[in-house]
């Protein structure tokens, strides 16, 4: 055929400006769209061997080869898919593609924010304008007879076809890089670009620089393969072994059968550990995993894995990888996986999804949510599961999932619903329970909230349990004795989503109500005041009062005097559950610089010989230093002192050993 020149069937004359900024945020997709085009050429080729339609050879293997030339500013992308006549691209990509490129503009052209822009639109092909001045397309067609195809286009509106040299069946796409786009002229910059989109391509894929030197190893003769090119075969006289030198076997980019497209029964713990490392390069083992593989009424594959919680940052970012046919898309995108479930690692895979509309679409799209509900219906039938059948693997598991499951709970109903059996609460002996044997344990029954009506909202208040908590078993030490000794028990919740979480749980069973183990001194810790000392007990309570709020200097000091059982305590702080809430709930509104203090009540014990020393020598010069001190340890098992009260509180007690010494 002689030299075809024709215009692009488009109407605006400006297409390409457009495309270039806007179509794709991140340029380096190119190379996911042309890689994409060419396994699903491979794939093509492959479906009409299969129908009888063709006759592919029996070694024929569907590969891509991308070449970097770095000097020409030139990059290749080629495949031995079924390859294109001259009418077909010019079907396709002429017209096909361009009008597809023509009505994304008729719909977008007043959206001009980044944000609508970002998606995928599904413009294949012509995404390579985005990092090329010009593009080649060099294809011959697997059709009987077909003659090579060359197609020039330097992203006007303008194209050349003409006859043109390719001898082998398949297509290579040729990108001359613009300036602005140099850095994928470089085969590191490629590699990675490859790997980050096409690590699961189902074809193997390859990447070498164009001309680069041929390399050399060489094997034992007995590891020797069809495919490898021999150079030469070489004796080793000493061992009296047969080796050869061959072409260093290219290694491929892609694994094309990852391990989410295997049946969960051949996929070994191993293999599962080693795919996690591979993908999140994470060095720490995952917890458990759950593999999701289901072909009704959608298609979806994948592999969920709970990561060990990094204590150091409290941090709980996830990473989840869609892909769509084992072509990599996206990271967390939200409308498909749930929120809660961002705070895992893992792979899904779902050919259904309309991965060419914009992210918008998807948001009110019935099937992204039910792809969403599956996926978090699945992972609670995993974690309920685990906890009736593996209770001891469960409970082990339980402090690195529980942030995720208390958040997931938080976040969805259905979770919660779900979950709500299989939600642990470790007790001050380390051992865990659900609530009900929490409250059981309290001698209390579960009333839950939908039961409810106006004359059991009542009586729950009557019933009401009290499950207390620890959220710092170190700092909060001296409750937590004070409670063993009493035979108290208390659950342990230490993260800061459990104040979230017990709030929730209070309005599902109005029956419970959580109340932290310093809220207060219980009435089984206190002595009781016989009627004849009331009198006097009041009077010592007024001027201790008097005494410690003058040497505190602050006149305004909630302070209660009490007689505390256990001898050893001589002071305390107490704040009320409600003031804590209130305060936790500003400090994640991000108002903690709100003045909060002062809503502490300060609990002297007058059994306590320090405590009476201070009401009986009242003008004794150690008085004031006592109760300052008495305070300061008192705060200190309640919450970390500033750095002006620790700098006095540390002087103050060096003051205090001078006086041993004297
Ligand atoms: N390497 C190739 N080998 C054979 N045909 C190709 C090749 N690249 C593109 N084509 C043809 O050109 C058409 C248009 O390609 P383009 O990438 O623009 O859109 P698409 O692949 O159909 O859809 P998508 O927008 O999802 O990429 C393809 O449908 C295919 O028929």
């Amino acid at each position: 055929m002689g030299t075809k020149k024709g215009s692009l069937k488009i109407n605006s004359e400006n297409i390409f400006p457009i495309i270039k900024k806007w179509v794709y945020s991140d340029h380096d997709i190119f190379a996911r769209e042309l890689i994409s085009n060419g396994t699903d050429a491979i794939t093509k080729l492959k479906k009409l061997d299969m129908m009888g339609e063709y006759s592919l050879p029996d070694d024929y293997k569907g590969k891509i080869k991308v070449e970097v030339n770095t000097e020409e500013k030139k990059l290749t992308f080629t495949d031995n898919g079924l390859g294109m006549t001259a009418e077909e691209v010019e079907e396709y990509i002429t017209q096909i593609a361009f009008s597809g490129a023509t009505q994304f503009l008729e719909k977008y052209k007043d959206k001009t924010t980044e944000d609508d822009m970002i998606g995928h639109f599904g413009l294949g092909f012509y995404s390579a304008f985005m990092v090329a001045d010009e593009v080649h397309i060099d294809s011959l067609s697997y059709k009987e007879g077909a003659k090579p195809v060359h197609w020039v286009s330097d992203g006007g509106t303008e194209y050349e076809m003409e006859e043109g040299t390719k001898a082998e069946i398949g297509t290579t796409i040729t990108l001359y890089i613009s300036d602005a786009s140099i850095e994928f002229a470089n085969e590191f910059r490629m590699r990675e670009v490859i790997e980050k989109y096409c690590s699961f391509m189902p074809v193997e894929i390859f990447l070498n620089k164009e001309n680069a030197e041929v390399e050399y190893e060489t094997i034992d003769e007995a590891d020797l393969k069809d495919e490898d090119v021999v150079v030469e075969r070489i004796h080793d006289e000493e061992k009296d072994e047969d080796q050869v030198k061959i072409e260093k076997r290219p290694v491929s980019i892609s694994d094309t059968t990852p391990l989410w497209t295997k049946h969960p029964n051949e996929c070994s713990d191993d293999d599962y550990k080693d795919f996690y490392r591979k993908v999140f390069m994470d060095y720490k083992e995952p917890l458990f995993w759950i593999h999701l593989n289901m072909d009704y009424p959608f298609n979806l594959k994948g592999i969920l894995y709970f990561p060990r919680i990094n204590t150091e940052y409290e941090s709980l970012d996830g990473t989840i990888k869609l892909y769509n046919n084992q072509v990599f898309i996206a990271d967390n995108i939200k409308e498909v996986i749930p929120e809660y479930l961002m705070v895992l690692k893992g792979v899904i895979d779902c050919p259904d999804l309309p991965l060419n509309v914009s992210r918008s679409a998807l948001q009110n799209d019935g099937f992204v949510q039910k792809i969403a509900d599956y996926i978090s219906k699945k992972v609670a039938d995993k974690l309920a599961g685990m906890c009736k059948t593996k209770k001891a693997e469960y409970e082990g598991y339980w402090d690195n999932i529980s942030p995720f499951i208390k958040f997931g709970s938080l976040k969805d109903e259905k979770f919660a619903d779900k979950m709500k059996d299989a939600i642990l609460y470790k007790n001050l002996e380390g051992k865990y329970q659900t609530l009900t044997e929490v409250v059981e344990a309290n001698g209390g029954v579960i009333v839950e909230e939908k039961k409810e009506t106006e004359e059991t909202e009542d009586s729950a208040e009557d019933i009401k349990t009290t499950v207390y908590y620890v959220t710092d078993e170190q700092q909060q030490a001296q409750y937590i004795n004070l409670f063993k000794s009493q035979e108290k028990d208390a659950v342990v919740l230490t993260h800061p989503i459990d104040a979230s979480f017990i709030t929730m749980v209070e309005q599902k069973n109005k029956t419970v109500r959580f109340q932290r183990i310093d809220a207060s001194i219980t009435e089984d810790a206190k002595e009781e005041i016989k009627e004849d000392e009331k009198e006097e007990f009041k009077k010592v309570s007024d001027s201790l009062i008097e005494i410690f709020r003058k040497a505190i200097g602050n006149e305004k000091l909630d302070i209660r005097i009490e007689k505390i059982k256990d001898e050893n305590i001589a002071s305390m702080v107490t704040l009320s559950e409600e003031n804590r809430r209130m305060q936790e709930m500003m400090k994640s509104y991000g108002m903690d610089q709100m003045d909060m203090s002062g809503q502490e009540t300060l609990v002297l014990n007058a059994n306590h010989p320090l405590v009476k020393f201070v009401v009986e020598h009242k003008r004794s010069k150690s008085v004031p230093v006592i109760c300052k001190q008495l305070y300061d340890l008192a705060m200190l098992s309640h919450k970390p002192l500033s750095a002006s009260e620790m700098t006095e509180f540390v002087n103050r007690s060096n003051e205090i050993m001078m006086l041993l010494t004297k």
